[in-house]
């Protein structure tokens, strides 16, 4: 369970104080208007952002300590932040390891990852040879083969036509099910994952969350 306990974070001369439980391997929608501080919540989670108090804990352990390198969480951004002078082999090699250099186990499921992302045929290619949706699916690759429980996904398909930001939501589901990955995903369109989200954490003014369950039942499979 991710437990988020009265972290407080300190934004343009306002708190934002947050309090939330997530259990492990949930797919979460996280709403709420514009600048209500969804991102920021994100950001602290990755240790991006400080608080200035609070606690952050997973499955019990406290990590609102670590640095972001040791924190159990990895996170897919709206602008994918990939290095465009390097081959999207290499971009990706550089999410598991600082080297790039990575071990058999490590080659064999990045081969997998991106196969499965119909992405392996780009292994070679420039990030800036891609189109939108081929950049999103490097970026997911590179945060699913780090191997964190916590995947966090600000926004990540919305640059995308709403057919391929369905197709990305999809995969995203079908991967965090075979990972057994627990996510935290902001939305605007919370009826574009009425249909894989397990709950929804709605951010209102000052940071509080209500937390919504969906019944089992009302997900359309
Ligand atoms: N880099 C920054 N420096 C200072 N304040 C910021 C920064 N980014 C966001 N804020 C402020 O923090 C508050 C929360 O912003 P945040 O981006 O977390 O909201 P959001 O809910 O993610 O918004 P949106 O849906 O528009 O992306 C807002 O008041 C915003 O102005």
């Amino acid at each position: 369970m991710l437990a988020v306990e009265g972290l407080t974070i300190k934004r343009n001369q306002q708190a934002l104080c947050y309090s939330a439980q997530l259990p492990a391997g949930h797919f979460c929608a996280l709403t709420g208007s514009s600048g209500v501080g969804k991102s920021t919540l994100l950001e602290a989670i990755t240790g991006l952002l400080p608080a200035t108090s609070g606690r952050l804990l997973w499955q019990g352990e406290r990590f609102d300590q670590d640095t972001p390198g040791q924190r159990p969480v990895t996170m897919l951004f709206q602008q994918q932040n990939l290095i465009e002078h390097l081959d999207v082999f290499t971009n990706i090699a550089l999410g598991v390891s600082p080297s790039a250099k990575l071990t058999v186990q490590q080659q064999q499921s990045l081969q997998q990852v991106t196969e499965r992302l119909a992405i392996l045929e780009l292994l070679s290619c420039s990030p800036a040879s891609l189109s939108g949706g081929q950049r999103q699916r490097v970026a997911l690759a590179r945060c699913l083969l780090r191997q964190k429980p916590l995947l966090l996904l600000d926004e990540p398909f919305s640059a995308l036509d709403p057919t391929l930001r369905h197709e990305c939501l999809l995969l995203t589901h079908e991967l965090q099910q075979q990972f057994g990955l627990t996510v935290l995903l902001v939305t605007h369109f919370p009826e574009e994952v009425a249909s894989i989200a397990d709950c929804y954490w709605h951010i209102r003014e000052g940071g509080q969350i209500d937390v919504m369950s969906q019944p089992h039942e009302q997900k359309k499979k």
